[in-house]
């Protein structure tokens, strides 16, 4: 079986790539992405300047998954822009994430990543911070509404954005009417971990990482199920948009599940972060002999057609 796929026109050897933030902060671990047999890569959300992140430790690896409250580590967003100035475009997409601290950061990287004239894809990260005591962008739909306004107006070429999870039909729908608002907003990507999970230690009675009391994003096996939901709810109402999933992938069966639900391309985090990237051999592997077994032989012949009961 094929699994050969085009996002944005562009050609794509298979549709596996990296999540934000994971194997993606310094320009080793994005070379390491690159050598490896991911169909693309992304790199960490940057900010205008870089960041040390939080305190240590900042992430912990469960037997379903992982919490982590990084805190934004990255190196600015020059290096980042730097990097994809120096990147092979022929060999494989690469997509630039971008996480302001403000509206204004965003304006300034986006402006920046713009006069750069790059093949690269940006992926604006709504789960970004934004102003104090009030909820992120993604959930806060007017704030969302203006960040898409400005920056769809500033950069004025195609581009995405990472959403955070939800789990209410009015958000699916209040959230899609914004994002079909804007016809350069090409692709969603979802989703982000899920927020502010509290993950015990038993034997020690204590939270496993340090900041925010032990609080924390969700990543792994715990959000497979929200991750397809997210999927396949913008999937259904952006036809206009090209869908990337990300969350809970950790075999070709879940990478099937996310081509099934609508996705076009399938991030993976949690289970990259703890295998490294000689997982999208195996996740190729997998993915090719359950389209075998099934009878497929290219990815269109199944993506997006879930059925329903
Ligand atoms: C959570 C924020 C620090 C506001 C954004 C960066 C980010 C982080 C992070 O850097 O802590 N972790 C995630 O799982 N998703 C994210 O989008």
């Amino acid at each position: 079986p094929e699994l050969a796929t085009t996002f944005l026109e562009q050609p794509l050897d298979n549709p596996l790539m990296n999540a934000a933030g994971v194997w993606c902060t310094l320009a080793a671990q994005l070379d390491a992405l690159v050598e490896s047999s991911a169909g693309a890569a992304v790199t960490k959300s940057c900010t205008l300047s870089r960041r040390d992140g939080n305190p240590e430790p900042r992430y912990r690896a469960l037997p379903l998954g992982s919490i982590n409250s990084m805190g934004l580590p990255n190196e600015g967003h020059v290096y980042y822009l730097d990097y994809a100035a120096c990147h092979d475009y022929e060999r494989k997409p690469l997509f630039v994430s971008v996480s302001g601290l403000s509206l204004d950061d965003n304006l300034t990287i986006v402006a920046a990543l713009r006069e750069a004239v790059l093949p690269a894809f940006l992926e604006l990260n709504l789960s970004c911070p934004n102003v104090e005591g009030k909820p992120q962008p993604g959930y806060d739909f007017e704030a969302m509404d203006q960040f898409l306004a400005e920056v769809a107006t500033a950069y004025r070429r195609p581009f995405g954005v990472k959403l955070p999870p939800y789990f209410d039909f009015v958000h699916f729908d209040n959230a899609a009417e914004i994002l079909n608002r804007y016809d350069n907003l090409a692709f969603i990507t979802c989703i982000n971990s899920i927020g502010n999970g509290l993950v015990i230690d038993t034997e020690s009675e204590s939270t496993v990482i340090r900041p925010k009391d032990g609080f924390g994003g969700l990543g792994g096996d715990y959000v497979l199920p929200t991750a397809l939901a997210n999927v396949n709810a913008f999937h259904r109402r952006c036809p206009g948009k090209t869908i990337i999933g990300c969350g809970g992938v950790s075999t070709g069966e879940h990478v099937f599940q996310h081509l099934l639900a609508g996705a076009t391309l399938v991030q993976v985090g949690t289970a990259l972060h703890e295998e490294g990237p000689s997982i999208f051999d195996r996740l190729q592997k997998e993915l090719r002999e359950l389209m075998a077994k099934k009878g497929y032989t290219r990815i269109e012949d199944f993506r997006g057609r879930l059925k329903t009961l």
